[in-house]
């Protein structure tokens, strides 16, 4: 363009226009800067529009989408709890008869829903209320949860009836296995009293004495929740099917003996207000795989029978010691057969090996002592741990008290046990004897 057309373009742009008497380029600014700006709204306009289907459309998809996902993150899920494998061996006992098998049957928690007849159906006194309560103990169930658990507190899970009630095995929702026993005949305390009671009785700990998890508290249901202790229990041990030699060796049986003793030491002598088991029996002592016992059933009595302490002279009974079967009583027995020099004679004839003289002559001695008939003269659970972890020169010692006891009492024992000097002399003498040969005698099934 030459100079000339400039000042010719320069000159007619500078023309004022009828629009407000502005110059031509004001009005082309306004008119191009309008149509940018237009150009931009609508621009606008159009994305705002775009995103709003967008979101439409993923809402649309959404219900699409959560039904595809999993049911919960890959955060939750690594921290899921895995329950733990259910043991191979299981012991299936059957209470009356007394019958040990070995079964590698899935766990009763797993048999759910493969046609058995259980269900969780609901039961009837209602599932409404907190699922969960933590108390300063354990923990407060519904009955949901425990219905849950035990399949509806199946008959396929009950591993026992006792004179409190029926015990179930259950699976807690978190894997935990666990022994619930569905509370008969209970005095119908209120609700308050039977939680008092039996917080009492869970925070009572000791490797010895069967844990309590916690309880359920629902309309008339009263359960206990208790750890699951897995291979059975004494009596069964003792008196059931277990072939002709039994696994429990003498060191097993001591090992027993020690840990119920220490149990019962704790619950006597190391609580405040003591608790008195009041029915220690063979089917109250629980074995766990390692042959650890654990005593079951401590403060029951107390919750629930009528007496308001602890401390009563009413005896529970325990079939054996204090009744008697075909007119024998085991104490009497014992007692004869000891006065009679047949201690070896009253060692169960399943025992792998008999023990050293010495040692079964302890034992024997220590248990005359327990069930010494002026109860007052018995020694209490923490004597009778170090009688039986005495060393020999306690050993010694102890034969010098129940020497001085069995004088003063042999009146008592009308004659029939004499654990007199000469007895316990040939305790002493007995010591070079070791390990003697297996003579039995087939005593009457005890109880
Ligand atoms: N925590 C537990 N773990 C595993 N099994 C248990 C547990 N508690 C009880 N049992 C089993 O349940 C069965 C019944 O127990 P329970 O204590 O109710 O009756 P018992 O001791 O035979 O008789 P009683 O209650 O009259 O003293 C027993 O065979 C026992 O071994």
């Amino acid at each position: 363009m030459s100079v000339y057309d400039a000042a010719f373009v320069n000159t007619e742009l500078s023309k004022r226009t009828s629009i407000f008497g502005l110059r031509l380029w004001v009005v082309i600014g306004i008119l191009l800067g309008s149509l940018i700006v237009l150009t931009l709204f609508l621009l606008s306009l159009c994305i705002t529009s775009r995103r709003k289907r967008q979101n439409h459309h993923q809402q649309q998809q959404l219900p699409k989408l959560i039904a595809t996902s999993p049911p919960i993150s890959k955060e939750i899920q690594e921290i899921v709890h895995h329950p733990p494998p259910v043991p191979e061996i299981q012991v299936d006992i059957g209470k009356i008869e007394h019958r040990v098998v070995f079964s590698d049957r899935a766990s009763s928690g797993e048999s759910r829903g493969t046609g058995s007849a259980c269900d969780t159906t609901s039961f009837g006194s209602g599932s409404v209320g907190p699922e969960v309560s933590h108390l300063g103990w354990g923990r407060w169930y519904t009955l949901r949860e425990l219905e849950a658990a035990t399949n509806g507190l199946c008959e396929e899970n009950v591993i026992g009836e006792g004179g409190y009630g029926i015990v179930y095995s259950g699976i807690l929702s978190d894997g935990t296995r666990v022994a619930v026993k569905n509370l008969l005949n209970n005095r119908g305390q209120a609700e308050k009293e039977f939680k008092v009671e039996v917080e009492a009785i869970g925070r009572v700990r000791h490797k010895n004495l069967v844990r309590l998890l916690g309880y359920c508290v629902e309309g008339a249901y009263r359960m206990l929740v208790y750890e699951y202790v897995d291979n059975g229990n004494l009596d069964q041990w003792l008196h059931g099917d277990v072939g002709d030699v039994s696994p429990l060796t003498w060191d097993v049986r001591m090992n027993v003996i020690l840990g119920t003793a220490k149990g019962l030491a704790y619950l006597h002598e190391g609580l405040e207000p003591k608790v008195v088991h009041r029915d220690v029996k063979s089917s109250n002592i629980l074995l766990d795989r390692q042959w650890n016992s654990k005593v079951s059933d401590f403060g029951l009595a107390k919750l629930l029978c009528s007496e308001r302490s602890y401390v009563t002279t009413r005896v529970m009974g325990t079939f054996g010691l204090v009744h008697s079967i075909l007119s024998v009583n085991l104490v009497d027995w014992l007692k004869t057969m000891v006065g009679n020099r047949k201690s070896e004679e009253v060692v169960d004839p399943k025992l792998p090996e008999m023990p050293a003289s010495k040692a079964l002559k302890r034992v024997l001695l220590v248990a005359l002592r327990c069930v010494d008939p002026d109860a007052t003269k018995r020694p209490k659970m923490g004597h009778v741990i170090h009688m039986l972890e005495a060393d020999d020169l306690l050993v010694r010692d102890e034969r010098r008290i129940a020497r001085d006891s069995s004088r003063s009492h042999r009146d008592e024992n009308h004659g029939i046990v004499e654990l007199g000097d000469k007895q316990l002399g040939e305790g002493a003498s007995d010591t070079s004897e070791g390990e003697s040969g297996r003579k039995h005698h087939n005593p009457t099934r005890w109880r």
